[in-house]
């Protein structure tokens, strides 16, 4: 099995490329999803970001507020150091079960789009990385368009995460994504046909099918020992 990690800066284009993935059949693991859930009402996350940050950052419906939220956590480290730590077992594990549910399907590359993979450290797990990288004008003007964001939180958004330069600096492949959408579907053809190449051994291995070979192998291997000595 090989874990594709995709990363990048926050709008930087991850979804977008996220989308390409989905739409050539290559399963992607979308770790906001899984924070998402991680945080509807009355989970075992929501139970504790409430007791830590207090009613204040409910809504009328008892769910979350996120935009209050974010607001809070993106403007003081030490509040988002809390919030990532309460959630990190919940979206960790979540990670985990949706990889182990593509995995049981036999999928062979699967991709896990994961916003904070070098700060959670969990690009230990995941070969190759892609970081899908921006100018930083181009990125904090995306992002003020596409959330309809004030320059400040749009700032503070960006600061909260490492450096984008730094993440590019750690990536087997860069995606620039600074130009247009078909400059960016025809890196990602590039891409895509890195990604999809044949699984090295230890790849093959750590799949379904690989681990079923495995198995048989020594289910063989034993049975044929057997006749030997008997
Ligand atoms: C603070 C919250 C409620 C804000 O929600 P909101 O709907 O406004 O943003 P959304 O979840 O869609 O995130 C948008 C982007 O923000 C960035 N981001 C999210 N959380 C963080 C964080 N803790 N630190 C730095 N950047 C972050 C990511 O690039 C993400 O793609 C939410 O982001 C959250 O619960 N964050 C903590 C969980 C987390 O770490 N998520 C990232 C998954 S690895
Ligand atoms: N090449 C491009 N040209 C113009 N707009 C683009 C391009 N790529 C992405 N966008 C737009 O930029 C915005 C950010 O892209 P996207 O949502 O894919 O980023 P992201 O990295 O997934 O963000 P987040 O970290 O918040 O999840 C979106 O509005 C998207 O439509």
């Amino acid at each position: 099995m090989r874990l594709v990690g995709l990363t990048g800066g926050i709008a930087s284009g991850k979804s977008t490329v996220s989308s390409m993935f989905k739409h050539n059949h290559i399963p992607v693991v979308d770790a906001d999803i899984i924070a998402r859930d991680a945080l509807k009402k009355n989970s075992g996350g929501y139970k504790k970001v409430v007791a830590a940050f207090g009613p204040d950052i409910l809504q009328d419906d008892g769910q979350v507020d996120r935009l209050k939220l974010g607001r809070i956590v993106f403007s003081d480290a030490s509040k988002r150091q809390l919030l990532n730590r309460l959630l990190a077992p919940y979206i960790s594990s979540g990670i985990f079960l949706e990889i182990f549910k593509l995995w049981i399907k036999g999928h062979k590359v699967i991709v896990l789009d994961i916003p904070l993979l070098f700060e959670a450290k969990m690009d230990k797990w995941t070969k190759p990385i892609v970081v899908v990288w921006v100018d930083p004008e181009t990125q904090l003007r995306r992002l003020m368009e596409r959330d309809n964001s004030t320059e400040e939180d749009a700032r503070n958004r960006i600061n909260a995460q490492m450096s984008l330069d730094l993440k590019k600096s750690q990536a087997d492949i860069v995606i620039d994504n600074t130009g247009s959408r078909q400059d960016l579907q025809e890196r990602f053809s590039e891409v895509l046909s890195q990604v999809k190449r044949p699984l090295t051994w230890t790849e093959f291995w750590l799949s379904r099918d690989g681990a079923l070979s495995a198995l048989l192998g020594v289910i063989i291997g034993v049975l044929a020992g057997k006749k030997l000595f008997w």
